[in-house]
């Protein structure tokens, strides 16, 4: 399966811009700028286990293609979505809770990096992994 594996952020793309539109604060914005994320990518078919180390949290998600699931971001603010499967690009549709605005992201492997791209209100970013 494509995305199996440990990958280990490596770089940010336009990363603040899209937290401050999130309105995270800036003190918490530094932070996750830093926040050496690493995640573990479990795929059975159309199950996923996904584990999140960084240094705010561990945390361990399941989810099923398709099926809405709920997710809390590091910094506390909870979502609901799914993803999808649309050829080797994952896609992703969240919607907050607290404001019921969408939060969209893929996730694709990309000359041997693992590219999670998200866009919040117009806003993209991207944060690039290595394989570890
Ligand atoms: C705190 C900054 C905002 C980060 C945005 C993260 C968006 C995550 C979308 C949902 C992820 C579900 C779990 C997963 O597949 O890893």
């Amino acid at each position: 399966m494509t995305f199996n594996g440990t990958w280990k952020v490596d770089r940010n793309e336009n990363y603040d811009k899209f937290m401050e539109k999130m309105d995270i604060n800036v003190m918490k914005r530094k932070l996750a700028e830093h926040d050496n994320l690493k995640i573990t990518i479990e795929q059975t078919g159309d199950k996923f286990h996904i584990k999140e180390s960084s240094t705010f949290r561990t945390k361990d998600i399941d989810f099923t293609l398709g099926v809405l699931f709920d997710y809390s971001l590091a910094d506390g603010t909870e979502v609901s979505g799914t993803w999808e499967m649309e050829g080797d690009v994952l896609k992703g549709k969240f919607t907050r809770k607290d404001n019921n605005k969408v939060l969209t992201t893929t996730r694709a492997v990309v000359g041997g990096e693992l590219v999670q791209s998200y866009n919040y209100e117009g806003v993209d970013a991207k944060r690039i992994f290595k394989k570890q």
